[in-house]
């Protein structure tokens, strides 16, 4: 069991469980291509079938670490940082991503989300699942819509997204990695008609890179 100290910590934002940490290239949605401090938090309960990311979703697998030392880390890697998961908005942002400001590093997040909002940020890119649907405070937040298309049924379900979310809000479809052959001819015909709509790909998994 977590002892006192360990709960008022999560609590309070001050040490977050941290999975990973890499130095790459935003290979997503609209920063695609631009360096990225990528700094990935454990927990998730969302439960995408398709999730490329399983082993972030236990908790208790990824060791509690102060935000001092996620900072002091981030800092040496260029001036943009990406806070991914899992689901990051499991968590109390709020110290991190002010650590990170007063640094002079950029904020951007990955989310589902399916938490309220927390922390202060620069981009936020909501990539909302049906198993669990983002709260209004991450609608009116979000600077981008990234929806995954898995099968035909999904391109409803962006539409009924993209009417909830702000209207500044960039829109995107990326397509499901294992069904990329497969729905992207879709993609590109549903792009063509209707072109609020930009696709995006999972451009690291063909540069190999993590
Ligand atoms: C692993 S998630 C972590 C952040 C957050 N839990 C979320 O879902 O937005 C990061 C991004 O990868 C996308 N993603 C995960 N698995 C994928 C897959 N198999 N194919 C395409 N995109 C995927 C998610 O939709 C999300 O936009
Ligand atoms: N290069 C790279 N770009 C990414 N964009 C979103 C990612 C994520 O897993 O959140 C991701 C990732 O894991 N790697
Ligand atoms: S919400 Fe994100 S991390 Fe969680 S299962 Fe879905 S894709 Fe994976
Ligand atoms: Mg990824």
């Amino acid at each position: 069991m977590q002892n006192l100290e360990t709960k008022n910590n999560l609590q309070d934002g001050l040490q977050l469980p941290l999975m990973e940490e890499f130095y790459t290239i935003q290979g997503e949605g609209n920063y695609t291509g631009t360096a990225a401090y990528f700094i990935r938090l454990g927990g998730c309960d969302v439960g995408c079938h398709w999730c490329d990311v399983k082993e972030s979703w236990d908790e208790k697998l990824h060791p509690l670490t102060s935000v001092e030392t996620i900072v002091s880390n981030a800092k040496q890697n260029g001036n943009l940082a990406v806070i991914t998961g899992g689901e990051p908005l499991m968590w109390n942002l709020d110290k991190l991503t002010s650590a990170l400001k007063s640094e002079g590093i950029q904020t951007n997040m990955e989310t589902s989300g399916a938490y309220e909002l927390s922390g202060i940020w620069d981009w936020i890119c909501l990539s909302p699942k049906k198993t669990k649907l983002p709260t209004q405070s991450v609608y009116d937040a979000a600077h981008e819509l990234k929806v995954v298309i898995y099968n035909h049924n999904d391109f409803k379900f962006a539409e009924e997204q993209a009417a909830n979310v702000n209207d500044k809000a960039v829109l995107f479809l990326q397509p499901e990695w294992s069904k990329s052959e497969e729905m992207l001819p879709f993609i590109i015909e549903y792009v063509k008609n209707n072109p609020k709509w930009r696709i995006s790909l999972q451009t690291h998994k063909f540069l190999n890179i993590p």
